[in-house]
């Protein structure tokens, strides 16, 4: 059973139309980031999953169990989900452990201090127990939402860029370090964050928004490698495009010739091939038809720049040597050519 099933999802802001008929199922324990161009109404998603922002069309489902539809609203505290923000949203007049325990005030005295326990040493907070949040850092103050959130042992995480306020020399190892505590109780979550690379590193899925839907779900490899259009590939990183003409089984640019793969569906017989930077490979020659236009060290390559023919092309590549105004010869592999019409 999926721990989250959206189906044509519609919410409006006093007649504003934010999202359009949006789906998005998640599998048990699935960890999902929603990315998108800043107002593309990811908070609102994730408010409207939470119980906090009305819909005016479609369902969403926990579970399993209708909670939003027409006619069914099932309260936020019913919802059996738990909330991290990106301010940590901590009760400042209550110590860590009252704010941990806050949503399980209904335990015996004795479950309470079990799950108390267990939550400071999940989130490695023993012994901070009696602190107030004022006297924790960023990064302990997130743990003890976090330890909030996980208290109340939800069935889906949501959780609002809530990264964004820590120090950036501590977040990876904070990310992971929350990855892997919901991996350990298969937790499901939906993570937005304005960041790529954090969701990468945080998330198992992707599901990229554009005008108010989910245009794409899927690994991060899929939706790199695979993009189903020009938006979700310009979205998730640098993006080359070569015009092509699909003839006779073969893929022609101006980087030659190559065999189009047996199953390969061509939707038009010209197109824009995409080439990831690190797609291109790049080779020294005096007669190349590329010339060096920029380059950029990066550690483990560097950047480069370079004209062929009308074009620039972003290039990733292990080679260092190579100087501005060199000539170089261009190639790259097609197996699995990714074209647009
Ligand atoms: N309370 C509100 N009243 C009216 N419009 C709102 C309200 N909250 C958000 N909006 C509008 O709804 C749209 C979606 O907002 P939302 O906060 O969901 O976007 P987002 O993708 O989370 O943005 P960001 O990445 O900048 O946080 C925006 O155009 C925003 O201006």
């Amino acid at each position: 059973m999926s721990t989250l099933s959206i189906q044509g999802l519609h919410s409006d802001y006093r007649g504003e139309q934010v999202l359009r008929g949006l789906n998005l199922t998640l599998t048990q324990g699935e960890i999902t980031a929603l990315l998108g161009p800043s107002g593309c109404g990811k908070t609102t998603l994730l408010r409207t999953i939470a119980g906090l922002q009305d819909i005016s069309a479609g369902s969403i489902a926990i579970n399993g169990k209708t909670v939003s539809a027409d006619g069914c609203f099932v309260a936020p505290e019913k919802r059996s989900i738990g909330m991290i923000f990106q301010d940590y949203a901590l009760f400042p007049h209550l110590t860590v452990a009252d704010n941990i325990l806050f949503g399980v005030r209904q335990l015996d005295k004795q479950s309470r201090s079990v799950r108390l326990e267990e939550m400071l040493s999940l989130v490695k907070l023993e012994g901070l127990g009696k602190r107030y949040p004022h006297e924790l850092s960023g990064g302990q103050q997130q743990r003890v939402s976090i330890a909030r959130a996980l208290a109340y042992e939800p069935d889906l995480l949501l959780l609002d860029e809530p990264f964004s306020n820590i120090d950036a020399q501590v977040r990876r190892a904070l990310m992971l370090e929350i990855r892997a505590i919901l991996k350990a109780r298969n937790v499901s979550a939906v993570f937005v964050t304005h960041s790529k690379d954090e969701a990468f590193a945080f998330a198992d899925t992707l599901a990229l928004f554009e005008a108010g839907r989910i245009v794409q779900h899927g690994i991060p490899e899929t939706l790199y490698q695979s993009p189903n259009t020009p938006y979700v590939a310009d979205f998730l990183g640098a993006s080359n495009y070569l015009d092509v003409r699909l003839e006779a089984g073969q893929l022609i640019s101006t980087l030659g010739a190559f065999p189009l793969p047996q199953d390969f569906k061509a939707a038009s017989e010209t197109g824009r091939w995409l080439l990831r930077p690190e797609q291109l490979l790049i080779e020294a020659r005096a007669d190349g038809a590329g010339e060096i236009l920029e380059r950029r060290f990066l550690g483990n390559g560097c950047h480069y720049l370079v004209r062929l023919g009308e074009q620039v092309l972003d290039i990733h590549s292990h080679l260092g040597h190579l100087a501005c105004g060199s000539r170089v010869s261009l190639s790259a592999a097609a197996d699995t050519p990714v074209i647009f019409a």
